[in-house]
């Protein structure tokens, strides 16, 4: 049985990794040990196993390095501050981790299996060590448009996004409800008066929006009644850091970084909890009838959910509100753009910390048990 060390587990990814992996029964097929950067020698958590040992230090490389694989969810500044020192000390075991500090390098691959599983035979044949987790912005979307990326039918594709407050972590959903009650709490008595004046509302909304005691401590500006055009840090070029992702990611998880499909857009914060949606704009390689792309996209994987494209059903199936906690990603509005036969419009949405985060790092970890 693998020794599996967990690091970041009691975080808000680590949490729900936490959650999947009991509800699938994985902690029985391995041997886990548990890692904080702030509690070592506390109880470690029950996973329904005895011998389970208290807490190790997460920076203790020779604690590390017995461990055959190491999951981690603590983010990059751990990776940055651990990888390097672990595997300079000789440490040849698998590393999994959520964090992007090392997607883009040479010795890693990005993992979704259900898209590119050969990609990570491949890898493993070849001795590679180190999978990483995708974005959750680029997992989400290639999974529910794997039946087309699997045909090599898409010249390019615009995501333009619409990306929860989980996303930019726990203090930031919190803040997101701290705003969403400040709002409605700055209205309350007109609102419970039926024949206030709308307009009125309104004014005192957006007065305590601007007013400085707003909570903009973690978004720096409002969310809740607004939005936010910019996600991750700002790059040279004019991209955001996870616009960037979409193209650069997206073509090394199908392994073609060689013949990349373009994929550009712009990212924007909305006062979504933690599910992301997307608006794609997708030029085919060739003009193909819709009920043929919907069978393309359904039968890709057993996640994926086509949606038709009208209103009753894109209402009640498209949303934050009905895919959150679930690992149904549905895509739907899909219909010919006026531009021509060649381009097709779809609408996407899924849960940012399962398909998005967790669920990638413990189907890996269930590869490695497999080989
Ligand atoms: N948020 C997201 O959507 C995504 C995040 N990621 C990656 O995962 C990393 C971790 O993100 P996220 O899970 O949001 O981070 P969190 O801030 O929720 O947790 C990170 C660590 O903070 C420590 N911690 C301190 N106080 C608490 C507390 N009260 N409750 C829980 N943990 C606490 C824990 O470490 P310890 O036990 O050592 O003290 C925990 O592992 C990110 O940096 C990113 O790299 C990847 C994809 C998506
Ligand atoms: N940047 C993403 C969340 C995230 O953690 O992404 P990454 O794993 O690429 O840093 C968002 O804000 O929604």
């Amino acid at each position: 049985m693998k020794r599996v060390g967990l690091i970041g587990w009691r975080g808000m990814v680590g949490s729900v990794l936490m959650q999947r992996m009991q509800e699938e029964n994985d902690f029985a097929d391995i041997d886990p040990v548990f890692f904080s950067t702030s509690q070592a020698g506390q109880a470690a958590p029950d996973v329904g196993k005895s011998g389970v040992p208290a807490l190790k230090d997460a920076f203790d490389l020779d604690a590390l390095r017995e461990m055959d694989v190491i999951v981690t969810c603590q983010g990059g500044d751990y990776t940055n501050k651990v990888f390097g020192p672990l595997r300079g000390s000789g440490w040849e075991g698998y590393w999994i981790d959520a964090a992007s500090a090392l997607r883009m390098a040479d010795h890693s691959v990005i993992v979704l299996d259900p898209v590119n599983r050969k990609v990570i035979d491949d890898a493993l044949d070849r001795g590679v060590k180190d999978y990483i987790g995708g974005n959750c912005t680029v997992s989400l979307m290639m999974l529910a448009l794997g039946g087309l990326l699997e045909k090599d039918l898409i010249e390019w594709v615009s995501p333009m996004t619409y990306q929860a407050a989980s996303g930019a972590g726990a203090q930031n959903m919190r803040e997101l409800l701290e705003q969403m009650g400040g709002l409605r709490g700055s209205v309350a008595e007109l609102l419970d008066n039926p024949g206030s004046a709308i307009l009125e509302i309104d004014r005192k909304v957006t007065e305590t929006m601007r007013d400085g005691s707003f909570p903009v401590e973690h978004f720096g500006v409002p969310l809740a009644g607004s939005l936010i055009p910019y996600i991750d840090k700002q790059m040279d070029n004019g991209q955001s850091k996870e616009e960037w992702k979409a193209q650069s990611e997206t073509n090394k998880i199908l392994g073609r970084s060689d013949n990349p499909i373009p994929i550009d857009g712009i990212c924007v914060r909305i006062g979504a909890m933690r599910s992301h949606s997307q608006a794609l704009t997708i030029k085919l390689r060739k003009d193909l009838p819709v009920d043929e792309i919907e069978s393309l996209l359904a039968e890709a994987n057993d996640w994926v959910k086509v949606i038709p494209n009208d209103r009753d059903a894109s209402i009640q199936e498209l949303s934050p509100a009905r895919v959150t906690g679930t690992l149904s990603v549905p895509i739907g509005r899909i219909r010919k753009l006026a531009m021509g036969p060649e381009y097709i419009s779809a609408f996407t949405v899924g849960d940012q910390l399962l398909w998005g985060a967790a669920e990638p790092l413990r189907r890996m970890l269930r590869i490695l048990q497999e080989k």
